[in-house]
């Protein structure tokens, strides 16, 4: 459904995207992680027909971005980072303007409409100005303007940030449900929502992706296992039993550190916060043994009161901090586009970054101009609709 192939993009000097490569099919919900400045948007924007690409190819729906943007837009919702929303429309009208932008006629938006209030959850809103509603709801508006000409794909760029914990959830909850019928490309910083909404992830750093493929996949791409392990501090049964009886002294957490450094298999123990009455330590071990029998051994020979055990693969989060280590928002380091261009790339990288210079985040619309689509006005019909009088 989504095909990107070898993109690349250059905004001056800076090789935004490296021959960016991935591909996404029917019925999938893919998470397009990085961290800030990674191409994630720049990708966006160039699968959306905002932004044309310095090289490479990329299809949506078996349309050539570049040479086929009109079909393109029609089997596609976009919902940029800042959704393209007027304040003083109310929700209805709003849809209704944008459903008129995409052709509908009125019976077939009202048809829609009704699926779309409900999986977006807008019923109590529809006839308030979007001006006067949360960020949660305009998000949720947002949604349901990429929904509103019912396309197949949806590219959804960060519908979380700046929302609180619990408006998250609910866009998530939402995306989930319009994802059972659509493919959806999602991109975000928050991990937790990539493991609550995909099964699989394409991972970007510096412009280039660095892992693609389902979660668990990603997660044991560090060849790591994790162990978390708490005893308690000084726990002492009603019977007299416990710590307090016998040689059972409450153990140290250096003791305790000691203990489990000493065993097999484990490469590094670090100490875990806890509240005062335990001790908990992380432990990292070869993905390919299991170390919980040891582990219970050495508890039991210890006299320790076990409070939990547990083994997981890395998180998420570790194996994305490890693959994007050291890409940072200033861009240091990020490849200069005089490093190893070839010939083509040399020849139009001049005019490309004439063109360029005066793109910014609000210019939607008008990129797609370089010489390889030239439809401004569909351009401009997403990211900042020209508003219509009266
Ligand atoms: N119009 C532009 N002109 C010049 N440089 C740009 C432009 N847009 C983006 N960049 C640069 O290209 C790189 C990639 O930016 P992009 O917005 O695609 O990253 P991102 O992964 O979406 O980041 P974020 O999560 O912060 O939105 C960054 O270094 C950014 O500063």
């Amino acid at each position: 459904m989504i095909e990107a192939s070898s993109l690349t993009k250059r905004y001056g000097s800076l090789r935004a995207l490296d021959k960016v490569s991935f591909e996404v099919h029917r019925g999938e919900v893919v998470g397009f992680l990085g961290p800030n400045g990674a191409g994630k948007s720049t990708t966006m924007r160039i699968l959306t027909c905002f932004l044309s690409a310095s090289a490479g190819t990329a299809r949506v729906h078996g349309y050539d971005v570049f040479d086929d943007p009109l079909d393109v837009r029609r089997k596609l919702g976009y919902l940029p980072q800042r959704a393209p929303l007027y304040g003083e429309m109310n929700v209805w009208e709003y849809l209704s303007f944008v459903a008129d932008m995409r052709g509908l006629d009125h019976s077939l938006f009202k048809k829609r409409m009704k699926g779309i209030v409900e999986v977006c959850g807008l019923a109590q809103v529809l006839g308030k100005d979007i001006g006067t509603l949360s960020h949660g709801y305009r998000q949720r508006v947002g949604l349901g303007q990429a929904l509103v000409h019912d396309p197949p794909i949806l590219i959804l760029d960060e519908p979380t940030s700046d929302l609180d914990p619990n408006e998250k959830a609910e866009v998530i909850r939402y995306i989930k449900e319009i994802g059972k019928e659509r493919t959806i490309l999602l991109s975000t910083h928050n991990l937790s929502e990539v493991e609550a909404a995909c099964a699989r992830a394409i991972v970007v750093s510096k412009g280039r992706v660095v892992a693609d493929g389902p979660l668990d996949d990603i997660r044991a791409k560090s060849g790591k296992v994790r162990y978390v392990i708490t005893v308690h501090e000084k726990k002492v049964f009603e019977g007299g039993d416990g710590y307090r009886s016998g040689a059972r002294k409450p153990p140290t957490a250096q003791e305790v550190q000691e203990a489990l450094s000493g065993l097999p298999g484990v490469t590094s123990v670090t100490e875990l916060p806890t509240g005062d009455s335990a001790h908990s330590f992380q432990l990292l071990g070869a993905l390919g043994g299991d170390i919980r029998p040891e582990l219970f051994q050495l508890v039991v020979q210890k006299g320790w009161l076990l409070l939990e055990m547990r083994r997981d693969s890395q998180s998420l989060e570790d194996v994305f901090k490890a693959l994007t280590r050291g890409d940072e928002r200033k861009d240091r380091g990020r490849k200069l586009i005089t490093d190893d261009l070839d010939d083509e790339d040399e020849a139009s990288a001049a005019a490309d970054d004439e063109d360029e210079e005066d793109e910014d985040d609000d210019s939607a619309g008008d990129e797609a101009k370089d010489g390889r689509d030239g439809d401004e006005d569909e351009g401009a019909e997403e990211e900042a609709p020209a508003k219509k009088k009266g």
